[in-house]
């Protein structure tokens, strides 16, 4: 919690600063009415009193009261502001953190952890924050104040007084025991909730389609009941708290009149009016030191809970970033499109084996290369690797010349446009998901005829008449086929120096297929594709095809090549097509 208070800025120490002054004057104000109470009382024993003598302690005491609230507004203020902008500021940067993160990283937390942490967690803080400002600095003031005050009025009622805050702290301790792990508990139940629910939602269909709500149902279920469970006991013990609390206040309060008519009774004259207003007084200030107690146990009732929180965001914070980049954008030593793989190997964290092993070629600007295999044999990886979404763990990845490493992560986005295995659009126009981003080669707004000859290129001309129709979430107003054309188009639309596919033509007809990559060829020659397929059909005319198995090359070369020599590449192509369509 401390290190993330660490994130306080030089304004908002000074409001806390201020915040203290007011804090004070608030408990100074509160802690001075029970003398005006004793004046009253004193007066209402002494013969002769008139109603103005009683008038002006009254009068003190209501100016008081007053004084005190609105002390406590502006700290509530100015709490409720330091809690609101610290809480944005760090939603902020574990956002612009996570943004940094590579692929590995977010691997490393979960989406559904990510989201609890950046919403769930830092409100917990900013809680803590406006109620600690009124609590945590308010009670200490007001349980030293108040002990100073009764400290001499009589042994008796400190002893009971001390009696009370011992049971108190006894009552709390076994209370905090209990509850503690059951916050952290909380925490990860929360995130696993999320998750269910996520994977529900997102998985709706097949969910209908499968008749599963039952099987989902029970699911979420479960992690709810966990939740709730947890939930639920802690909440349970935490209920004790309050009839614990009165029990020992009116206990406390009980104390102090039994004492304080036993030593009335036991003095004699002007003495029993003296003790009578003490124990008015005592039973005051003993209630205000409870009471402080109790405020401090709800923070440390909540800090536990918080400090969890708290730690889960600064361990977002705390990543480095695995994939790192430079700032200075190097000089190309090869022709803009040229990539070079130079005994690439690479392996997921965790994993037994290399997902690619020692894969070497070359492509030439305006080269087509295409990589097949069965599923799981590596092909999305090594476009994950181009792209540096992850580093690679043997060997090295040039383009134009240049290390990938050595490129700031604009510049070598900027080489791209990469169309995903499943299409990714996003909630708004054709025009705003076709003109998107920064790209080397785009400019800052695409005239229609770009957007027109991209969507021409893409064979997705036919349903796109109108640039500013409208674009649901994800694209769900779009088929499977039409939403993957939307997707080549806007990497079409950015001229880039590369092209990557990943598997985006199995959405597609064999006819709109051949049509497109017919038209890529003419529209794009000057740019690299890199093509990853499950379609003999739609790798053929490539440059040249690199066959994998479990990671490894079983062999590159054109289509002829490897149809004449490469029983992998047979295999595959045989399955699919016949030897007349393959010649
Ligand atoms: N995030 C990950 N963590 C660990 N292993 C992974 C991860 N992503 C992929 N793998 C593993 O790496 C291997 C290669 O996966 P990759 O996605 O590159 O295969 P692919 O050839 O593109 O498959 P497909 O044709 O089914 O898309 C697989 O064995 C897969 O299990």
């Amino acid at each position: 919690m401390l290190k993330l208070l660490k994130r306080l800025n030089k304004k908002e120490w000074l409001t806390i600063a201020v915040s203290v002054l007011f804090i004070t004057a608030q408990v100074g104000f509160e802690l001075a009415i029970p003398g005006y109470m004793t004046q009253i009382t004193t007066a209402l024993e002494t013969k002769g009193t008139t109603a103005a003598t009683i008038l002006r302690p009254g009068a003190v005491m209501l100016l008081y009261s007053l004084l005190s609230m609105a002390s406590s507004v502006i700290v509530g203020y100015l709490a409720a502001h330091i809690a609101a902008g610290f809480a944005a500021r760090v939603r902020g940067q574990v956002f612009d953190r996570v943004m940094a993160y590579s692929t590995a990283d977010i691997n490393r937390f979960s989406i559904p952890s990510l989201l609890t942490r950046s919403t769930n967690d830092i409100t917990q803080v900013q809680m803590i924050i406006a109620m600690g400002m009124q609590v945590l600095i308010k009670a200490p003031i007001t349980a030293v104040w108040a002990i100073t005050k009764i400290a001499n009025k009589g042994w008796q009622w400190t002893t009971a007084t001390g009696a009370a805050v011992v049971v108190l702290v006894l009552m709390l301790t076994v209370i905090l025991t209990l509850v503690q792990p059951k916050f952290k508990r909380v925490q990860r139940l929360t995130d696993r909730l999320n998750l269910v629910t996520r994977e529900n939602l997102n998985g709706i269909r097949v969910v209908h389609a499968f008749n599963a709500e039952d099987y989902q149902n029970k699911k979420f279920d479960q992690a709810n009941q966990e939740l709730t469970g947890t939930n639920l006991f802690a909440n349970r013990v935490l209920g004790l708290m309050n009839p614990g609390m009165s029990l020992i206040s009116n206990g406390l309060t009980l104390a102090v009149y039994a004492i304080g008519a036993s030593l009335i009774q036991a003095a004699s004259g002007a003495a029993k009016l003296t003790l009578f207003s003490n124990m008015i007084v005592f039973s005051s200030y003993a209630l205000q030191v409870i009471m402080a107690f109790l405020l401090l146990s709800i923070i440390f009732v909540i800090l536990p809970r918080v400090s969890v929180s708290a730690g889960r965001i600064n361990d977002v914070l705390a990543v480095t970033p695995s994939v790192t980049y430079p700032s200075k954008v190097p000089a190309a030593t090869e022709p803009a499109g040229t990539i070079v793989f130079d005994h690439v190997t690479f392996r997921f964290a965790g994993a037994e084996a290399p997902a690619i092993t020692d894969l070497s070629f070359t492509a030439h600007p305006g080269d087509t290369i295409a990589f097949i295999g069965a599923t799981g044999s590596g092909k999305s990886t090594v476009l994950n690797l181009l792209a540096r979404r992850y580093d690679v763990t043997g060997g090295r990845i040039t383009i134009d010349g240049v290390d990938v490493k050595d490129y700031p992560e604009e510049a070598l986005n900027d080489k791209f446009g990469y169309i995903p295995q499943k299409a990714v659009l996003f909630s708004g126009t054709i025009r705003s998901n076709l003109d998107y981003g920064t790209g080397a080669n785009k400019p800052a707004t695409l005239a229609d005829t770009d957007l027109r000859r991209a969507l021409r290129v893409a064979q997705a001309d036919d349903f796109t008449s109108d640039l500013d129709a409208p674009v649901a979430q994800h694209g769900d107003n779009f088929s499977g086929g039409q939403k993957q054309r939307l997707a080549i188009a806007r990497a079409v639309a950015r001229r880039p120096e590369i092209l990557m596919f990943d598997d985006s033509f199995s959405a597609l007809d064999y006819a709109t297929d051949a049509k497109l990559r017919q038209a890529l060829h003419q529209e794009a020659k000057g740019t690299t594709q890199v093509i990853v397929a499950q379609r003999i059909s739609t790798i053929m005319d490539a440059t040249k095809i690199v066959v994998l198995d479990e990671g490894r090359v079983a062999g590159i070369g054109t289509h002829a090549d490897l149809l004449a020599h490469n029983k992998v590449y047979q295999e595959i192509a045989y399955s699919q097509l016949s030897k007349k369509e393959l010649a």
